[in-house]
């Protein structure tokens, strides 16, 4: 697991731009270098933000979007095109604008699928693990970047404090009775989230900085999810300066003055 490195930005506009800025950077090198590439999405208002970002930045055409694989960390189980749902607010974001192979862009199923949370949590698995090669020496690929909210709380994809989905050695898994609405999503575990070469946590907000401290600074996991969240390779906290207005001013370094 990695140690993070913390980026803090001016404010939560500036740090959107960033994250976007270092999104198409990022996926127009691993295309480069390896032909095809591995994107985890994440919800909430910040990773929706970012995704508007590329898409408002013209250097998105850098990036070879027909060979990108895009997931996502969670989903609201909500039918398909549910306003609440992460796939309907980063397709509007992001997703619309950019030229996507739609086989390469996996959206967990909802419940119009006919499916109960738990056969769309194993029909994921089933779809992470066709994407896997032997190389990856795991049931999920290896995702070049991965990225997550936040939660006030220290919650990361629809892991939540203390519920059993942390304890879950499965790659995905339903969630019932989630505190942030909507009750019931699907979401990847910690151990997907460890297999990705990058995992990027992004938050903004003085409500995150408790989580973002504790996030950091050697939690458990079961009590702060995001202190779970690391990437094999690389872990960035991509920080307001609200966020990280609890942390330490030796672990996080102005990005942007
Ligand atoms: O389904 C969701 O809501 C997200 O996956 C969730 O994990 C989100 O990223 C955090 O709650 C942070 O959300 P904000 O960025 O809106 O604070």
């Amino acid at each position: 697991m990695s140690v993070p490195t913390v980026l803090v930005h001016r404010d939560s506009k500036v740090l959107a731009k960033a994250v976007a800025a270092r999104l198409i950077t990022g996926l127009a090198d691993a295309l480069a270098a390896k032909g095809s590439a591995h994107l985890v999405l994440t919800g909430g208002g910040m990773g929706t933000a970012s995704l508007a970002e590329v898409a408002a930045n013209p250097a998105h055409d850098a990036v070879e979007w027909p060979r990108l694989d895009i997931w996502w960390g969670d989903e609201r189980f909500l039918a398909t095109g549910d306003a609440e749902r992460n796939e309907t607010a980063a397709r509007r974001a992001l997703l619309d604008h950019v030229e996507t192979d739609p086989e390469r862009v996996h959206p967990i199923p909802g419940p119009d699928s006919g499916l109960t949370a738990e056969e769309a949590a194993d029909r994921y698995a089933a779809e992470l693990r066709r994407a896997s090669r032997p190389e990856d020496h795991g049931p999920v690929p290896s995702f070049d970047v991965l990225m997550l909210g936040l939660g006030p709380d220290g919650h990361v994809a629809s892991l939540f404090p203390e519920m059993p989905a942390l304890y879950d050695e499965r790659p995905v898994v339903a969630v019932h009775g989630a505190p942030k609405p909507p009750p019931t999503r699907i979401s990847l575990t910690l151990p997907t989230i460890g297999a990705a070469r990058e995992v990027w946590v992004i938050a903004a907000g003085e409500e995150k900085a408790g989580a973002v401290r504790l996030a950091l600074q050697g939690s458990g996991p079961f009590q702060v999810p995001g202190a779970g969240a690391r990437g094999r390779l690389r872990t960035v906290f991509l920080l307001d300066r609200g966020a990280a207005a609890k942390i330490p001013p030796d672990l996080g370094r102005l990005a942007s003055p």
